[in-house]
């Protein structure tokens, strides 16, 4: 019988992209290979940046009717953005779990009500141990792998231990990772687990997109099929 396991799923975030041709810029990802689109919304509080919200979500989705939008919601109140977000065409709404700490259960509930699946985002200076009791209520955890607010940065190393932890404690748990993701760090993260890989610039600043997300990918699955044999 063939062993349950994680699936790679690779997911270019559009924040490096020219926003002028979203739709554009969105379709050539999906035609190149992308699994899902990781959209950064940025309210300017939780994250020194600010992106966009709802209104142009909306608008993507109504001229791409059926990829996967997860929404990386780098905002001080993610309750208020969940039926918005729901209403926008939204598949996974994945929110960062500091400044709600005390309603991450309640949150995740209504997320779940809104027809979304739950994401739960770390920043690197979050310990596994504020997650943990929240994780059978989540889809997926996103470790960054940067500060948040800024695509280009350095990929941080020393969050691996992280993903690791989540991966031994939680085999079929989707683990995503984002920020400084690319070529030359992806090796890093497929080995300690990761399964759903954020690229920015990466892959939106790369001549040969589709090259670049089929090698994310194999490297990827050759970890994930490493551990299975
Ligand atoms: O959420 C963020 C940054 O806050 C990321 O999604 C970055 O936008 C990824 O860009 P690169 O670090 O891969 O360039």
């Amino acid at each position: 019988m063939q062993k349950s396991t994680v699936k790679c799923r690779i997911g270019p975030s559009i924040l490096n992209a020219d926003l002028s041709q979203l739709h554009a810029e969105s379709r050539r990802l999906l035609d190149n290979g992308a699994d899902y689109l990781h959209l950064d919304v940025m309210d300017g509080h939780f994250v020194p940046n600010l992106t966009f919200g709802h209104p142009l979500v909306k608008c993507l989705r109504k001229n791409i009717p059926n990829a996967f939008f997860e929404t990386h919601m780098m905002v001080q109140d993610p309750q208020k953005w969940i039926e918005p977000m729901a209403d926008a065409g939204v598949s996974q709404y994945t929110f960062h779990i500091e400044p709600v700490i005390k309603e991450v259960l309640p949150i995740c509930r209504k997320v779940r009500e809104a027809g979304m699946k739950v994401g739960l985002a770390l920043k690197p200076g979050t310990g596994i141990e504020a997650v943990r009791q929240y994780i059978d209520h989540a889809d997926m955890i996103l470790i960054m792998t940067v500060e948040p607010g800024f695509g280009g940065q350095t990929f941080m190393a020393d969050m691996m231990p992280k993903v690791q932890w989540l991966r031994h404690n939680y085999p079929l748990l989707d683990i995503e990772v984002d920020g400084g993701v690319g070529l030359n760090t992806i090796t890093a993260c497929a080995e300690a687990g990761a399964n759903m890989i954020v690229g920015g610039t990466a892959i939106i600043g790369a001549c040969d997109q589709r090259s670049v997300i089929a090698s994310l990918r194999e490297t990827v699955e050759s970890s994930i099929h490493k551990c299975n044999v």
